[in-house]
């Protein structure tokens, strides 16, 4: 018999799936303190969970039999996915269930800014008939900006353009041919933020999009436009959107999710601005019907010995596979993770490629390692050696490996390669016998730097000086250079400059050392 702990509500009709299964011990636990959690979960096999219950590693470190968490939902920033992996514990998820339900809440949530539909009926409840003051606007012909064209994202702009809204997007992944096909515009995140009257969040909560919208992305606003956050709280600096509120700039904000949860005692609460709903984007029957029978079935196939649907993390790969490939494994990752911090155009083909000593190793799980270090960055980690080329080609990335015996001066290389439109960028690497991995190569240039840290990559031109001038530059902001490598096409020609350097570098520093005339591109990467 399996032990299976339900420890958030679920849908009754959703977890038939595991009451059929003849095998499972189901028990209903909601609402455990994590201590609670931690004493109880020794003794279970299976652990579901919507987003109230925190998968902390301390939770995690207790649970010696626990072999699979689901979270029947998509977003799983409540589970320790770093801890689960390392105890060979799966995580899945239920990623499509309640795209249809959160979508419908943000045009909810639009619908009801544009005719403060919630502060009229809360005035209404208190007796009073104000027709005035509740005065709304039409959202026909307003401009919403969609940011995160995920899976709601794109639901939302088609339901957005059924209401004859023109709709503006930005996705690190989205194109001018997929926009065009959806009948929609697309710009840079600025662009979206200045031309948009409503604007609606999508992306998940991530390193690159926590306090995306803060008060400079404010300051890029039109004068009265509304804002709606039914991702994830943290997205939208709640600092700064007060202040855009009470200084007039934002008209109204809709907000389903926020930093604390739950949300009961803050001061945008007191603003008449500002509407909110307590983290309801998918609490709909359908929704948790169809995001517990996914988790359901992964739960009791995976018991059963079956492969899972919606693997978010992986556990441990067979020993003779793993022990071949795993000194590759940081390296192809790292190699992936820097060529995103290169790519400044949408990326449409990978290209991965092993010489040497890799010539007759099984590389396929070092290629979904690269791109999963490649996609990781706008994806965040629901990423994993499962799903990353799923998700590369429903990015529309085409994936190629090729392999070469020959050494290429090295005893094993790995290269990965991304096309864009605009151009290829690419970086190689290799494992040093004895000194660990190195970045050997980047677009052709020789440089020789460890995958670690922070690094900056500097395209200049080959002139006496502009070692210099980029030390002064760096000693000014108190950057310490750690290394510095530099190689060039010939004498006066291209060259470029990879430092690593002991702290990360901000959008301003970096724009300093751009202003150089010598300087053609620098890129802050930090592995
Ligand atoms: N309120 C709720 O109850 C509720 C319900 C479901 C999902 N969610 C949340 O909604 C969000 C979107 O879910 P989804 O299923 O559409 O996810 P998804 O993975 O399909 O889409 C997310 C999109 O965000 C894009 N993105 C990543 N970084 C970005 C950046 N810096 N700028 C712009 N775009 C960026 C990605 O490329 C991707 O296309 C997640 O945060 C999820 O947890 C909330
Ligand atoms: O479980 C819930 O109701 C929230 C789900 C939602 O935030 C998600 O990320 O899927």
């Amino acid at each position: 018999m399996f032990n299976i702990l339900i420890a958030d509500p679920l849908s009754e009709d959703g977890i038939q799936p595991l009451r059929a299964a003849d095998n499972m011990n189901i028990v209903v636990d909601t609402g455990l303190k994590p201590e609670e959690l931690m004493e109880k979960i020794g003794k279970f096999d299976a652990l579901l969970v919507r987003s109230q219950t925190k998968v902390t590693r301390e939770i995690i470190e207790q649970a010696s039999n626990l072999k699979i968490i689901a979270r029947a939902g998509v977003g799983v920033d409540n589970i320790d996915l770093e801890a689960a992996t390392e105890n060979g514990i799966i995580v899945v998820n239920a990623p499509n269930g309640n795209t249809n339900s959160a979508a419908e809440h943000t045009m909810a949530m639009i619908m009801s800014l544009s005719r403060n539909i919630p502060q009229a009926y809360l005035s209404l409840k208190e007796k009073k008939w104000d027709r005035k003051k509740y005065v709304g606007v039409e959202v026909k012909n307003k401009t919403l900006g969609i940011v995160g064209l995920g899976r709601i994202g794109a639901e939302v702009a088609y339901r957005a353009k059924g209401q004859r809204m023109n709709v503006i997007a930005y996705d690190p992944f989205l194109t001018k041919e997929k926009a065009d096909n959806m009948g929609i515009g697309y710009g840079t995140l600025d662009e979206v933020l200045e031309a948009a009257d409503f604007i609606t969040i999508h992306t998940p909560l991530l390193k690159e999009t926590k306090h995306m919208i803060d008060s400079d992305a404010f300051g890029k606003m039109k004068d009265g436009v509304q804002i709606v956050n039914c991702a994830r709280g943290g997205i939208i600096d709640e600092d700064a959107l007060y202040h855009a509120i009470v200084s007039g700039k934002v008209a109204g904000a809709a907000m389903d999710v926020f930093e604390e949860e739950p949300f009961t005692d803050h001061r945008l609460l007191e603003l008449p601005e500002v509407i909110a709903t307590p983290h309801l984007g998918a609490s709909t029957f359908e929704a948790q019907e169809t995001v517990a029978i996914d988790v359901s079935h992964d739960v009791a196939g995976f018991l059963n010995g079956e492969p899972v649907k919606n693997p978010v993390n992986l556990p441990s790969l067979p020993k003779e596979i793993l022990n071949t490939i795993e000194p590759y494994f940081n390296l192809s990752e790292k190699l992936g993770e820097f060529l995103i911090g290169r790519t400044e155009d949408v990326a449409e083909e990978i290209n991965i490629s092993y010489a040497g000593d890799l010539y007759d190793v099984e590389v396929a799980p070092l290629s979904r390692n690269a791109v999963k270090g490649f996609l990781k960055r706008h994806l965040g980690d629901h990423v994993n050696d499962v799903n990353a080329l799923y998700l590369a080609e429903r990015k529309g990335i085409s994936i190629h490996e090729n392999k070469t015996a020959s050494t290429k001066g090295f005893t094993n290389l790995i290269s990965v390669e991304v096309v864009m439109k605009s151009g290829k960028r690419s970086v190689s690497g290799t494992l040093l016998n004895g000194l660990g991995a190195r970045i050997v190569k980047v677009d052709g240039y020789n440089v020789d730097v460890t995958p670690k840290g922070h690094i900056v990559v500097i395209n200049h031109k080959d002139i006496p000086g502009v070692i210099g001038k980029m030390g002064s530059l760096l000693a000014r902001h108190e950057i310490n250079i750690a290394t510095m490598q530099v190689d060039r096409s010939d004498i006066g020609g291209n060259a470029i400059m990879m430092l690593t350097v002991d702290r990360h570098l901000d959008e301003k520093e970096l724009d300093t050392l751009k202003e150089l005339e010598e300087i053609y591109e620098v890129t802050a990467i930090d592995l």
